[in-house]
């Protein structure tokens, strides 16, 4: 079976000259208060959160600069060798340095609760020193080439602090904020995708959602690819309030909503680019089952769920080796984009994920996103096919 390699080339984009031919028609809109999307009713909540929204647009955004700066550097010298793990541990602190600072410069009358992926420990040792200084610069270079903090300048010991913010346990209850700094590391270092993905937790319930991905093309990544198009994509969600995609740069955002197949012979599927991160053989059988006959579309990180939440794809099958454990910052940003966009996100026995037993998602096996005609036929497939699984290894 052939196929699909998804690979970018980084480059800034040029939204004036942004082209919509995905497989559905967009929308220019040009106020927020556009129509509500199919799911969700008018909630109080869709109301709130827009403070949190607009913080979390930019701390994303801010990241993603940074990290769009180190890959570059990254791909024109040649130590992107995977033995070679310094970049892109520079690119993860710096990216959650960065989030950590704006949020709370942004919302400095809330109690700050960040539970995020890295932690500062490494980097107060003495062997940590020099590339905690590569942070701080990196960080405030990022700052200082700002449109909002270019009079900002972080010490070390800030930067530490801002990291550490991320050492909170989430739960159920009170907010929390949920953040990847760089989502698909593996990815990032092969020039490929990667995510920058924050999310809000409230009382266990994620209520936003956004997603930088800054080598995912503007336009459908199921076309023909080519070097000439445009990336970096910030996807972004509200509950109640739909998903909306823009130019990373930031000109007018657009709502998308995911693939609207019933035809599982006409839907493509995602998954990871690493095998090690998902079971390939497994997908295969599931999307043999159900019809599809598209050859998988691999790619790193919560991009999948971007992608999907556009509809690029319909489908995204992630069943981790035995063992894995998922953690809640590595799916609250995706969840809510694919299901404000009119998606559904299950574990593979059809539970809805439960962001808020702590840092790590509690699931049997795997995760499934589709759309709500395709679900209940996908999740009978993964049944069975989990189901032949057992009996074949007994
Ligand atoms: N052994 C593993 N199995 C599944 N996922 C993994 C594994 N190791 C790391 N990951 C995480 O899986 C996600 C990427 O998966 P993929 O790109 O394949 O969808 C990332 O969050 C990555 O962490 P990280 O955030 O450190 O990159
Ligand atoms: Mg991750
Ligand atoms: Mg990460
Ligand atoms: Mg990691």
């Amino acid at each position: 079976m052939a196929i699909n390699y998804l690979r970018a080339v980084p480059k800034i984009p040029h939204p004036s000259n942004l082209k919509l031919t995905g497989l559905h028609s967009f929308s220019f809109f040009k106020t927020r208060r556009v129509s509500l999307p199919i799911r969700a009713a008018a909630t109080s909540s869709s109301m709130s959160y827009e403070k949190e929204l607009a913080a979390a647009k930019k701390a994303a955004s801010v990241a993603a600069r940074l990290c769009q700066k180190v890959q570059q550097a990254l791909l024109q010298s040649d130590v992107h060798s995977k033995s070679d793990k310094s970049p892109v541990t520079v690119a993860d602190y710096g990216s959650q340095a960065l989030v950590s600072f704006v949020l709370e410069r942004e919302l400095p009358t809330e109690s700050f609760s960040l539970v995020a992926e890295e932690d500062s420990s490494d980097l107060r040792i003495d062997s940590g020193r020099e590339t905690l200084e590569r942070i701080t610069k990196l960080v405030n270079d990022t700052l200082a080439n700002s449109d909002y903090y270019s009079d900002s300048n972080l010490t070390n010991e800030d930067v530490l602090r801002a990291i550490d913010n991320g050492k909170s346990e989430g739960g159920s209850c009170g907010r929390h904020w949920v953040l990847d700094p760089i989502d698909g590391t593996k990815g990032f270092l092969r020039g490929d995708q990667y995510a920058i993905a924050l999310a809000l937790l409230d009382e266990g319930r994620v209520v936003l959602g956004v997603l930088a991905c800054p080598n995912l093309p503007l336009t459908s990544i199921s076309n023909q690819h080519s070097s000439h198009d445009k990336v970096g994509c910030l996807f972004f969600a509200k509950v109640g309030a739909g998903t909306y995609m823009q130019p990373l740069d930031g000109s007018s955002p657009l709502k998308v909503h995911v693939s609207a197949t019933e035809n599982p012979e006409d839907a493509s599927f995602f998954e990871s680019y690493e095998a090690a991160h998902s079971m390939h053989d497994l997908s295969s059988t599931i999307a043999k089952k159900l019809g599809v006959k598209a050859p998988p579309v691999r790619i790193d990180s919560q991009a999948k769920y971007g992608a999907l939440s556009r509809g690029d794809g319909a489908i995204y099958l992630r069943f981790p080796h035995k063992g894995y454990r998922e953690k809640i910052w590595d799916h609250a940003a995706g969840c809510i984009v694919v299901i404000e966009a009119g998606g559904v996100v299950t574990d593979a026995a059809g539970n809805p994920l439960d962001f808020s037993k702590g840092r790590y998602l509690d699931l049997e096996t795997g995760i499934i996103v589709t759309n709500q005609k395709l679900m209940p036929s996908l999740l009978k497939a993964v049944k069975e096919s989990l189901e032949e699984e057992k009996v074949s290894s007994l």
